[in-house]
């Protein structure tokens, strides 16, 4: 399989190195990446040679949220198209999430919106203690939507409501402290830790790992196909508002949004 926007590296240990690579755009999610990353996400779901997933980014970012071109293209869509590109999206949080193996991101950079949603769907996350995150979607009139069954299963709802309605960018520290990242090391021993994490899983029997994941996945908060399915409306819904509209030309315009009151 060829790709565009991801590369995927399987060594001979089994470790498939997934690495988003649009680091020109601080590997936003556009729509050929959430395309890819849904495809690979299935193709290493069922290669047997697969033990392990690493989720990394490209240059200076692991991960700047969704592409704001590509929702730019949804404000001005029609609601079937809206409706159509959110549940592409959401079905790759799902595929990602569903995936029955270990999966460890490598977050380093900025870590934003929907890169806040691949760390929310693996099982280990370690980061650069240089690392910045946030859920700043409130930033761009928007909302976390497909994202948010991930992030809340991850950190309950009472750390997320305040992640989610802020907008607030917070260090390594403040993330680990929230239960968004498993470790935080200095970024000259980002590899190092990786190696270290990802081994014990390469012992192990890979049938059982893959068992145990999908057991720990359903006692925690369920991720119905109802709950997918209402995330993806309030997505369509939020793509119609002016605030989207305001915030999203904003960013690509390169200055500051205009919030006085609900527009
Ligand atoms: C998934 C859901 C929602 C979302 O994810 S909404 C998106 C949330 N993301 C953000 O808020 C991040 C926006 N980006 C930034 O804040 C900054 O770009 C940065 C990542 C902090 C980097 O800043 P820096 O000053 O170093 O670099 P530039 O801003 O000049 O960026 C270089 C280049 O990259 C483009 N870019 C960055 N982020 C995005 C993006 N998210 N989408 C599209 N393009 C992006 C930026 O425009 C620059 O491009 P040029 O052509 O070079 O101008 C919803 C759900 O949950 O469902």
């Amino acid at each position: 399989m060829t790709f565009e926007t991801i590369r995927l590296f399987v060594d001979d240990r089994g470790v498939a190195r997934v690495t988003l690579a649009r680091p020109e755009k601080h590997n936003a999610l556009s729509s050929i990446m959430i395309d890819e990353l849904t495809d690979v996400a299935m193709e290493l779901g069922v290669d047997t040679v697969v033990r392990a997933v690493e989720l990394v980014g490209e240059g200076e970012s692991f991960c700047a949220g969704g592409d704001l071109g590509w929702m730019k293209a949804q404000v001005e869509a029609d609601r079937a198209t809206r409706m159509a590109e959110a549940r592409r999206l959401a079905r790759m949080f799902k595929a990602l999430n569903d995936l029955e193996k270990p999966v460890i991101a490598r977050v380093h950079g900025n870590a934003f919106g929907g890169g806040i949603g691949l760390i929310a769907i693996a099982d280990v996350a370690l980061a650069a203690d240089t690392a910045k995150l946030g859920l700043t979607e409130t930033r761009l009139g928007l909302i976390p939507a497909t994202i948010s069954p991930y992030v809340v299963a991850r950190i309950g709802e009472g750390q997320a409501r305040p992640l989610f309605m802020s907008g607030r960018i917070i260090d390594a520290q403040a993330a680990q402290a929230a239960g968004l990242l498993t470790r935080v090391v200095p970024m000259e021993m980002l590899d190092k830790a990786m190696e270290a994490e990802i081994a014990p899983y390469l012992q192990v029997a890979p049938g059982a790992v893959g068992r145990s994941k999908a057991l720990a996945r359903s006692l925690g908060m369920p991720i119905t196909d109802a709950v997918i399915e209402a995330t993806i409306e309030r997505l369509a819904d939020t793509w119609e508002t002016a605030e989207a509209r305001e915030g999203i030309s904003a960013f690509l315009e390169k200055r500051e949004p205009w919030w006085r009151k609900p527009i």
